[in-house]
């Protein structure tokens, strides 16, 4: 039965990420890189967003069912910076060699929303289960065109549990034949990353476009682990990375590792990846963390929540150590999340921040949408969750990050200041927290806004480790 796979595979992978857990105890973690994107003004970003949205795999159109009044709302009750914002090469390339200039004004559009507030912009080439084309309903899979999608005639079955899917000979087939483990199509590669390059030759000089994240929840089909990692997907990563430097320099390029096992927080063999641009490197770490006693709904408390703490010091030590791989690359959380209705969840999330402030991670949560994983629910009214993300960050810091920490009403950073950057350093405060304005030890103040929630500091004058503290004024 469908609940007996699921209970198989929670204790097998159970024991598998309680090993990876006392492996990783056992094994010291490399110390955080300190590496972060940078906005334009040369300053640390630390992101905060969505995964906007899940609705986008389906719509004809490509777009999200997502509006700038919903964005306004997010910003206003969360002070959100950051999107991971879902595109398709469905919607890029909808016949091969042809690129949707259409499709690109629609999602420049609404980057435009984010723009005029601030974001900054990772475009998310979205895929699950290969293709809709997998199914004849096209409901199932999302992401890659039907001319792209070739299962060689084999069969794909009818499940209840969409991961199944994964299992199926014809969609195993499919990526078998994108990733050419067949020989058969050594052309849909080349689809792939030139339609890559289409889309960063519209977004090159985007002022909130920092961050392509090249293929989502890789997986390898016939091939798995590190063979497939370190084989054709960083391969493909490789041949984007290199279209898209030829119309973009500086966006930055973030990888993932295959889902498989990453996502349940076992070890990536993905290999480094080439950014032959001018300057640093711009190569990013994009991985997920979705503990499997969370999938089984578990929540977090009791023996799940001791499977998912293992699950976490697993993931956090298998993350940092690959992205040291990628040379030191700053990291993203590109997606996790619940439903938060389970017991325990809002603990989880605390958890999963606390962890990727303490790596120096941006986080986009999984997802926007309506509902009980989301903020809002399908009638609007807000949730659980808008409360738990409303926290004290340092937006934007004028230097490097060294260790930072917030509650609802305090936030300590760290930081080595850049004497190159000019710009103030920005953290957001939230009202609940800090209603009367706020109290700062360690910075001199710029400016607070108390309708937009952002408080400025002025760059240090001195190069040597600073240290601030905010509380509540009186
Ligand atoms: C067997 N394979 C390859 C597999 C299993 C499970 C997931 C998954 O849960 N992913 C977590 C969430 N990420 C997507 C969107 O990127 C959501 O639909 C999933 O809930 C991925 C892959």
């Amino acid at each position: 039965s469908v609940r007996r796979i699921r209970v198989v595979s929670l204790v097998a992978a159970g024991a598998l990420v309680l090993a990876g857990g006392v492996g990783a105890v056992l094994r010291s973690d490399p110390a955080p890189a300190e590496s972060y994107l940078t906005d334009d003004q040369g300053r640390s970003l630390v992101l905060r967003g969505f995964n906007t949205a899940s609705s986008a795999k389906s719509t004809p159109d490509g777009m999200p069912d997502f509006t700038e009044a919903d964005l306004e709302r997010e910003h206003a009750d969360m002070g959100t910076n950051f999107v991971r914002f879902l595109i398709s090469w469905r919607s890029v390339e909808p016949e091969p060699g042809v690129h949707s200039q259409e499709y690109l004004d629609r999602v420049e559009e609404r980057i435009g929303w984010y723009a005029d507030r601030g974001y900054h912009v990772m475009l998310d080439m979205h895929q699950d289960l290969w293709s809709g084309a997998i199914t004849p309903d096209g409901k199932t899979g999302n992401g890659a065109p039907a001319w792209a999608t070739y299962m060689d005639g084999l069969p794909v079955g009818s499940h209840d549990m969409w991961e199944q899917y994964y299992l199926d000979p014809g969609v195993i087939r499919a990526f078998d034949n994108f990733w050419d483990t067949t020989g058969a199509h050594p052309e849909l590669s080349e689809h792939y990353a030139n339609a890559w390059r289409a889309v960063a030759e519209r977004f090159a000089d985007h002022p909130a476009v920092v961050a392509y994240d090249l293929m989502n929840e890789p997986y390898g089909g016939t091939l798995q682990g590190p063979v497939f990692e370190a084989g054709p997907l960083t391969a493909l990563y490789q041949k984007s990375t290199d279209a898209i430097r030829t119309v973009d320099q500086d966006t930055w390029v973030c990888v993932a590792p295959q889902a498989m096992g990453t996502n349940w927080g076992t070890p990536s063999g993905l290999g480094a990846i080439t950014d032959n641009r001018e300057g640093d490197q711009r190569i990013a770490y994009c991985p997920h963390i979705y503990p499997l006693p969370m999938d089984l709904g578990g929540g977090y408390e009791g023996t799940s929540r001791d499977l998912v703490d293992a699950t976490v010091a697993s993931w956090r030590g298998n993350t940092l150590r690959t992205a040291a791989a990628l040379g030191d690359a700053p990291i993203i959380l590109g997606e996790f999340g619940l439903d938060t209705t389970l017991p325990g969840a809002l603990d989880y999330v605390d958890r999963i921040y606390a962890t990727a402030a303490e790596i120096g991670a941006g986080v986009s949560y999984w997802s926007r949408d309506p509902g009980p994983w989301g903020p809002y629910g399908e009638d609007g009214t807000a949730r659980n969750l808008v409360t738990a993300l409303d926290t004290p960050y340092p937006r934007a810091v004028a230097g490097t990050p060294i260790t930072w920490a917030a509650s609802g009403d305090r936030l300590e950073l760290t930081f080595r200041p850049d004497r190159d950057v000019s710009a103030p350093t920005e953290i957001y405060l939230p009202r609940s927290g800090f209603p009367a304005g706020v109290t700062v030890d360690g910075g001199e103040v710029l400016t607070w806004d108390q309708q937009s929630r952002l408080l400025t500091l002025r760059p240090p004058q001195s190069g040597e480790d600073v240290t601030v503290t905010l509380t509540p004024a009186p």
